[in-house]
């Protein structure tokens, strides 16, 4: 079955390696590159390396579209990304070579809710079950429920909805009554300690609030937690799951693999200690990859095979379990 990806707001993300950041100081860097990014776009890109079907829906900008339109060319998937005029940010990534990312996400084009409408039109086919990854930020010009609207209209069919968004839309997609909540979110600890307004100084404060959104009629939350891996809730357990080991390089796009792997997973229909395990095996595949992509199958699976998920309860409980 076709998957989809939804970006209002794709990146070329521009990777600057640089020995160390020092703010203030001239910088010479030692390299540039420049890929097709931001979370829907890697997570469409993550997907099709798993050899998945994808389309990817949202807005992208006229004026410099090429660099990801040879990204879905190479890796066959099915752009029904509208354009918008104007051009699609860059963000910027500042990679010292010790391994630290400092991000600069620079603004681009601004978006009309006449273009959300017609994203939403393109996805009017979608039906029961069906699997839809919404991720990102949204474009000037959208209002700030713009996500949430689609999250509804989407779930209301009865397509499972798999949501990773931060700040004020991810406040409205888990504002949304249920029957219109996703399937499934995926926020980073930081994103989740926003939306519940407060920190989690304890990992039970952090298992907590993800217990309280599946009891609200969230099917599965998973947290990403940095080297810490993610925690998986669902009404059928928790667990934390971590990778088999650390890469060095770009953390970037780490958690849009690890959304792949979500997404994979649920249209595989695995259970949860088989979706920690692929989402994990995602996540540390992408890592000390230059941009969004997977290595092999059969070096997944490895990966998949070492990975070890322990109950939630017991990571939460290890001494000094500051988050
Ligand atoms: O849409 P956001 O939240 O601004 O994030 C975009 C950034 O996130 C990434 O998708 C990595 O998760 C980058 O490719 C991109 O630059």
């Amino acid at each position: 079955m076709t998957m989809r990806c939804v970006s209002f707001n794709p990146a070329i993300d521009q990777t600057v390696t640089l020995e160390r950041l020092v703010p203030g100081e001239v910088v010479r860097a030692l390299a540039v590159r420049h890929d097709a990014g931001g979370k829907g776009v890697n997570v469409a890109s993550c997907l099709a390396d798993a050899g998945q079907a994808v389309e990817l829906h949202g807005l992208l900008g006229r004026d410099n579209a090429a660099i990801f339109e040879q990204l879905f060319a190479a890796k066959g998937i099915a752009d029904r990304l509208r354009r918008v005029p104007g051009a699609t940010r860059t963000n910027v990534k500042l990679l010292e070579t010790g391994g630290r990312t400092t991000d600069v996400n620079l603004p681009g084009f601004t978006a009309a809710e006449a273009d959300a409408e017609a994203v939403f039109t393109g996805l009017a086919q979608v039906g029961a079950g069906e699997l839809v990854v919404i991720s990102g930020s949204q474009p000037a010009g959208l209002a700030a429920d713009t996500s949430a609207r689609l999250v509804a209209a989407l779930a209301g069919r009865g397509a499972r909805v798999v949501a990773d968004l931060s700040g004020v839309a991810l406040d409205a997609v888990l504002a949304l009554p249920p029957g219109a909540l996703p399937h499934a979110v995926k926020p980073n600890r930081a994103e989740l300690e926003a939306w519940a307004g407060r920190r989690f100084d304890e990992r039970a404060a952090l298992v907590d609030a993800a217990r309280a959104l599946v009891a609200r009629g969230i099917a599965l939350v998973v947290v990403s937690l940095g080297t810490d891996g993610a925690a998986f809730v669902s009404a059928d357990g928790a667990l934390q799951a971590a990778p088999p080991r650390l890469a060095t390089g770009s953390t970037v796009g780490a958690g849009d693999a690890m959304v792949a792997g979500i997404a994979s997973a649920l249209a595989d229909g695995l259970a949860l200690d088989a979706l920690a395990r692929r989402a994990t095996a995602f996540a540390a595949g992408k890592l000390g990859r230059e941009g969004a992509h997977l290595p092999p199958a059969a070096e997944l699976d490895a990966l998949a095979a070492a990975v070890r998920p322990q109950p939630l309860d017991v990571w939460a409980a290890a001494p000094g379990s500051r988050t």
